[in-house]
């Protein structure tokens, strides 16, 4: 459906470089990655909004690499919804069907939760409700890919919940593929078949999103998924040892690195670092706490009671990562 070949945009040292991504015919791809990464400028690439300096683009057999973006068969949602000021919800919608079926067009507002405001105009709608119609005049195009770049961030979070388990049903039931960049990594699992992570203009992982989450290849695909632990360690030969606990981490080079594992696989154990509880924090019937185990401090998930003199160890490491550059 989609195929980018070793895409390149350069902004001086900033942009996308040497990207390669293929999507199938109604699938999801997220694009996760730290502000800056590169992931807008990466779509903007795919919907013709910008020419890349090398590589080629395409869609289905086509190479539209130098196509024009109103000739691409695309729809895009954008942080800023380009509406019309003169034209209703419905009329959005009218506008961009090949054939106008206002039937549909008031089914499609009705599923992003806009029924009963078909007539009003964009200064009588909120900004989520300005940002729902952009959705349903994109899903209303029939695009042969959906772009979508942030595209709930304007919502209130049980509205965003919401609407983007709508919208993916929408998209799988209607076989549209999608690329959605998204700083959210609770959205990418909700929505997402993989996940592609960007780091300083690259793709450096494209995955499932349990396979991204459970096995990062890079410390920025470790981070898109946040729930990150890292302490400073040293491996040798393979090993590393902290405190007289010991993980094998296979393929790691011998030298300085930070040790990886998730708030969840740092658990209480009589063997265990002792833990000293710097503050508490969480919700949602989860209640972390921030801790100096002495070699560096974590965050872990930890039951009331349990602060005075707890022990922790990660029962499940991701790798060790080199220590960062920069
Ligand atoms: N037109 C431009 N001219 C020069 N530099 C640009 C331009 N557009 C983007 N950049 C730079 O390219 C890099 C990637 O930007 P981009 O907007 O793609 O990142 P992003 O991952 O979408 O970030 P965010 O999550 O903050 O929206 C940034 O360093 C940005 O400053």
């Amino acid at each position: 459906m989609l195929r980018l070949e070793n895409i390149t945009k350069n902004f001086g040292k900033a942009g996308v470089s040497g990207a390669s991504l293929h999507l199938s015919p109604g699938e999801i791809v997220a694009v996760l990655g730290a502000s800056g990464s590169g992931k807008t400028t990466l779509l903007n690439l795919v919907a013709g909004l910008l020419e890349p300096d090398a590589g080629r683009i395409f869609l289905g057999n086509e190479d539209v690499t130098h196509q024009p973006p109103e000739k691409r068969g695309l729809a895009y949602v954008f942080q800023d919804h380009a509406l019309w000021p003169h034209l209703s919800a419905l009329d959005h919608l009218l506008l961009v069907m090949k054939a106008p079926d206002r039937a549909l067009a008031h089914h499609l507002l009705g599923r992003v939760g806009l029924g009963g405001l078909d007539a009003r105009k964009p200064h009588q709608l909120s900004g989520g409700q300005k940002q729902r119609v952009a959705l349903a005049r994109a899903l209303a195009a029939r695009p042969r890919l959906l772009l979508l770049d942030e595209p709930y961030s304007a919502l209130d979070p049980v509205l965003r919940e919401e609407l983007r388990l709508e919208v993916a049903s929408l998209l799988r039931a209607e076989h549209v593929s999608a690329l959605h960049v998204t700083h959210d990594p609770d959205e990418a699992l909700a929505v997402a078949d993989r996940v592609a992570v960007m780091d300083a203009g690259r793709i450096v992982q494209v995955d499932t999103p349990t396979r991204v989450y459970t096995q990062p290849q890079t410390l920025a695909a470790a981070r898109a998924f946040g729930r990150l632990n890292l302490l400073k360690v040293q491996v040798q030969e393979g090993k590393v040892h902290l405190n007289g606990l010991a993980w094998s981490v296979q393929g790691v080079e011998s030298g300085p690195g930070l040790l990886a594992f998730r708030y969840e696989d740092l658990v209480p154990a009589a063997e265990g670092l002792p833990a000293k509880v710097l503050a508490v924090f969480g919700g949602r019937g989860e209640r972390l706490c921030r801790v100096d185990l002495g070699v560096g401090e974590a965050v872990v998930k930890l039951d009331a009671g349990l602060e005075e003199q707890v022990r922790l160890t990660p029962v499940k490491v991701l790798t060790v990562f080199p220590t960062p550059q920069k």
